[in-house]
């Protein structure tokens, strides 16, 4: 198992290491571990001048898999959008040609007080949000900012999607679906935007392939309204970039954090980059107290899909209940009666508990 580890910027670095340190054990257990470090987003362009240098691409793309902490800081907001830490983050999806980005939202038991939503409407919830990952309006061309002949200024993006690439995609949805309860959701804006009228059309039309599943299609605005309305309707949501994008933070929350979503961002073979749904925290990164079990849970993700260790996986995805069952919190899950503590701190638990 060779893995690429890129702790990124803010958050990255103390929630990777909680993550490096499961590793760690499992290696010491006797798994066949090999990481390598390399920089990504803001580190990438203070160490090359590039948010995705030419040294992270060599190493990902000869490694199996990637472990992703998150990109992004204040000082590096007023960059010119080429060196941006973000557009590191979209270059090596692309460069790895990362499709199908699955993003499971599931309650704990333990943490159904946490979530936002009352108790009942959360309660046993375990949906996946598949978002397409290297299309739509992030990666559309022509872009920019614009001069109209008025004189004014204009800013600028492209909605696109092609059929293969939702094609591909769409296979993935359902075929998740057959692992699970039949059952998939198509989310776009067909109402307004001829790109959804088109995804609607070939999501349709993949679907002849899998008679057993029952397809519903959803505009995003109402998806968004129905995910705090009554989430457990939902099993697998289907969806391009952006409404993922935005549909996955919202359903974070159901979860109890954002600090608890994982992700798996997958090619055609199942080579991934797993990384936490959320971004680098700058408001609190350096305090030791991000919660790093959503990048534990992307390690759990990485030994699913990309090393077909479902043993290993559920392990540590175990490990975690574990924690959560003894009552250790980070401050973004807490609640009164349970013990707070810090991203080390709850990385040693998990360790402790695998
Ligand atoms: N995949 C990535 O690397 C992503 C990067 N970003 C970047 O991250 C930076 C911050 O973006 P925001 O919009 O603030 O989103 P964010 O997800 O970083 O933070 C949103 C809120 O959630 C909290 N939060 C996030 N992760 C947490 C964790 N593990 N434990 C406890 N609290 C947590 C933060 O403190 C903040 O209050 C920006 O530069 C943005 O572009 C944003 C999203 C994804
Ligand atoms: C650069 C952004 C597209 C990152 C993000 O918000 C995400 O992938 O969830
Ligand atoms: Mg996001």
């Amino acid at each position: 198992m060779k893995i690429a580890v890129l702790p990124g910027d803010g958050i990255g670095p103390e929630i990777v290491a909680q993550a490096a340190k499961v590793l760690d054990a499992l290696k010491s257990d006797g798994l066949h571990i090999e990481t390598e470090y390399a920089h990504l987003g803001g580190a990438g362009y203070d160490a090359a001048g590039d948010p995705f240098p030419a040294a992270t691409e060599n190493l990902v793309k000869a490694s199996d898999a990637v472990l992703l902490g998150a990109v992004g800081g204040y000082q590096y907001d007023a960059l010119p959008r080429a060196m941006r830490p973000e557009q590191g983050l979209l270059r090596i999806r692309k460069s790895l040609n990362l499709f199908a980005n699955l993003r499971p939202a599931m309650v704990y038991p333990e943490l159904v007080n946490a979530s936002s939503l009352k108790p009942e409407l959360v309660s046993g919830l375990d949906i996946l949000i598949l978002r397409e990952l290297t299309g739509d309006i992030y990666f559309g061309q022509p872009r920019g900012i614009r001069t109209l002949e008025s004189g004014e200024r204009q800013g600028f993006d492209t909605m696109h999607y092609s059929e293969s690439e939702i094609r591909r995609v769409a296979h993935v949805g359902f075929k998740s679906a057959m692992k699970r309860s039949y059952k998939l959701c198509s989310v776009d804006k067909a109402n307004v935007l001829d790109t959804s009228m088109f995804w609607r059309e070939i999501v349709t039309d993949v679907a002849r392939d899998y008679p057993e599943v029952v397809l519903s299609h959803m505009y995003v605005d109402n998806a968004a309204m129905q995910l705090v309305r009554a989430p457990k309707q939902f099993d697998v949501i289907l969806t391009g970039n952006i409404f993922g994008d935005i549909l996955s933070d919202e359903a974070s929350m159901l979860t109890g954090s954002i600090g608890m979503l994982p992700s798996a961002s997958l090619d055609e073979n199942n080579k991934g980059l797993y990384e936490p749904c959320h971004g680098s925290a700058p408001d609190i990164a350096g305090q030791d107290i991000a919660n790093p079990l959503a990048t534990i849970l992307s390690v759990a993700m990485m030994m699913r899909y990309t090393f077909a260790r479902e043993d290993v996986a559920q392990r540590i995805e175990g490990a975690v209940r574990s924690v959560l069952q003894q009552g250790l919190r980070t401050g973004d899950i807490f609640e009164a009666g349970m013990q707070k503590v810090g991203c080390t701190a709850m990385g040693d638990a998990v360790v402790a508990a695998l």
